[in-house]
């Protein structure tokens, strides 16, 4: 579903010292499938993240989604396809202080021209998906981590992507909170067979996820699939 070949980005001026983020990624990640990237701070995680669902563009290379080239999209088409197709969950979450819990998740169905009537009904039954019926008016600063991340989540799964992003969902939370968000995370991904990548420092995240990607130095040195990372069969 996402193949990237040959993908390279550095950071910098030409004429200055570059930072090489990304130097010649294959990787190809199935539909369905639950993936979490792992390596040292600076690795060039984020990058890969970013580069493959089209925020940053890569120097060279080929990225593809759904066979659809993003390496030679237009910056709006990227943004369209994103919109439509992709939802994102950051580690401080990311939503509008000044809206409420309803509108921050109606805000992608909005953003895509839905009525404000529709996109209610559907933020409703995203924030039921992720047992926050109780808090549509709730602001966000009246949210624990834990349930503003799963605003989050709602947010990002409520116009039915085919993938979810994140970009280190528990990195802000303790580690019961932590477990609870890897549940939900894994629940959406098999109940909706929305494709996940995500990226981590937190073996429990990896622990949960079908494969694990590990880099280092904007390469990707392994790739290890479940069972084999719990060392348990399992
Ligand atoms: N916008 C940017 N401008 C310049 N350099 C950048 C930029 N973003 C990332 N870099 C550099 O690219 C390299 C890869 O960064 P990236 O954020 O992808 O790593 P990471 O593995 O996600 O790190 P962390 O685990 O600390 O979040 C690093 O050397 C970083 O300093």
């Amino acid at each position: 579903m996402i193949v990237a070949k040959a993908v390279r980005k550095n950071y910098g001026m030409v004429a200055t010292p570059q930072t090489v983020a990304l130097s010649g990624v294959d990787l190809h990640i199935h539909r369905g499938e639950m993936v979490s990237i792992m390596g040292p701070s600076g690795c060039g995680k984020s990058t890969l993240l970013y580069t493959l669902s089209g925020i940053e563009s890569a120097d060279s290379g080929e990225i593809w989604f759904d066979k659809q080239a993003i390496h030679q999209m237009s910056e709006k088409d990227v943004s369209a396809l994103r919109l439509t197709s992709m939802g994102f969950v950051y580690q401080q979450y990311n939503l509008i202080p000044v809206l409420n819990v309803i509108d921050n998740v109606a805000l992608p169905l909005i953003s895509q021209g839905a009525q404000m009537s529709v996109a209610h009904k559907a933020a409703k039954a995203a924030l039921k998906d992720v047992m926050l019926s109780d808090k549509l008016k709730a602001m966000p600063h009246e949210l624990s981590g834990g349930q503003a991340q799963r605003v989050a989540i709602a947010r990002a799964i409520v116009h039915n992507p085919c993938v979810i992003w994140a970009d280190e969902p528990t990195g802000a939370l303790d580690t019961v909170t932590s477990e609870a968000i890897v549940t939900l995370l894994r629940k959406i991904n098999t109940d909706k067979q929305v494709t996940m990548v995500i990226v981590t420092h937190d073996p429990l995240v990896a622990s949960a996820t079908d494969r694990v990607i590990r880099m280092k130095d904007g390469r990707l040195t392994d790739s290890v699939e479940r069972d084999r990372v719990e060392g348990t069969g399992g």
